[in-house]
């Protein structure tokens, strides 16, 4: 009786998080690599880890997929100690530095990886699964031929084979041609379609940008913001370029938002929910108060501009 109700209860919980840390510190030597990291990557979700070099984005990585053994804090991959083999197999990781048996045709290595994960994947799906990443007419070649972004191709051929359901791609587009890195987006975009988790380390902001549903931005091995694309960038803006700009004109300007100007150019920050009638009211208003206006754009604070802002206010307060 116990054991049933125990197992309805079991059943009847929200699926655990795809992966989940709490507390995570790691050191190496006298060098804190990580310093009480928390993040969780929830079932279906894209999530983008951004930072700037030896933020160390690869070390909370590798400490989420039980790569790396954390000096404290604990972790779960899809409700599951991360070392459990239950778990692993059901997660795709492409490493930020991988490299294949050179002697090993790109379909053999795929062939590896399968067999190591204890899956079973169809031929047809092999092949189909190079042939997403491009793959399609090498699969009989060495890996030791390819270049770089083949290589790069196969790794993420070989993290997404098993149909996982969470992917860790650490750096997946560095040594991709445009075109390849726009296949990505779309390869990113059909995961989260399908609801497949993801967990995305990437320099590639605009990547980041166009496909996660969060980011965290980690420095110097803490969390220094995180949350959905709009808690991050806040409001929207409204660039303005306008001459004639009297007193009242500028107290109808500071009544939609504040107001950054330079020279003729002004900004005007406004509200994150805001009436669809505020940008065509604003303008008619200026141009009965004798403002000519010359341009109107709106614009939105960028995640680089906020990535930027993040780590330069970290090193400005350092120097102190
Ligand atoms: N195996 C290791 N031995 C010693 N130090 C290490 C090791 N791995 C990482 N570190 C150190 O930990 C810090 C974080 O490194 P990590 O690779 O996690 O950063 P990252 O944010 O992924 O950087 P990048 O963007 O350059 O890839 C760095 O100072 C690095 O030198």
């Amino acid at each position: 009786m116990i054991d049933d109700t125990a197992t309805r209860l079991l059943t009847e919980l929200p699926p655990a998080s795809a992966a989940w840390g709490s507390g995570l510190r790691k050191r190496y030597r006298r060098r804190v690599a990580v310093d009480g990291v928390s993040l969780a990557v929830g079932r279906g979700e894209v999530v983008g880890l951004l930072g700037p070099n030896g933020a160390g984005k690869t070390t909370v990585i590798k400490m989420l997929l039980g790569l790396v053994r954390p000096d404290a804090g604990e972790v779960l991959l899809l409700g599951r100690p991360a070392r459990d083999p239950q778990a692993r197999a059901r997660v795709g990781y492409l490493p930020e530095l991988f490299r294949y048996q050179p002697w090993l045709t790109a379909a053999e290595v795929l062939d590896l990886h399968v067999r190591l994960a204890g899956v079973i994947v169809p031929d047809r799906d092999r092949r189909e699964c190079l042939a997403t990443v491009g793959l399609a007419d090498r699969a009989g070649d060495r890996v030791g031929g390819f270049s770089k972004g083949m290589q790069q191709r196969l790794g993420l051929a070989v993290a997404l084979v098993a149909r996982p359901e969470l992917i860790v791609l650490d750096e997946p587009t560095s040594a991709l041609d445009p075109i390849g890195r726009a296949d990505v987006r779309d390869l990113l975009l059909s995961l989260k379609a399908r609801q497949v988790a993801v967990l995305l380390n990437s320099h590639l902001i605009g990547e980041v940008e166009r496909v996660c549903d969060r980011a965290v931005i980690l420095d110097k091995g803490r969390v220094a913001a995180s949350g959905t694309l709009t808690e991050l960038l806040g409001g929207r803006e409204l660039r303005l370029r306008l001459d004639g700009v009297t007193p009242e004109a500028e107290v109808r300007l500071a009544a939609a938002g504040r107001v950054r100007r330079t020279g003729e150019a002004y900004t005007v920050e406004l509200p994150a929910q805001q009436d669809p009638a505020t940008v065509p009211d604003l303008v008619a208003d200026l141009v009965v108060l004798g403002v000519r206006v010359h341009a109107v754009e709106p614009g939105r604070v960028t995640l680089e501009e906020r990535l930027l802002d993040i780590v330069r206010a970290d090193q400005a307060e350092e120097s102190r």
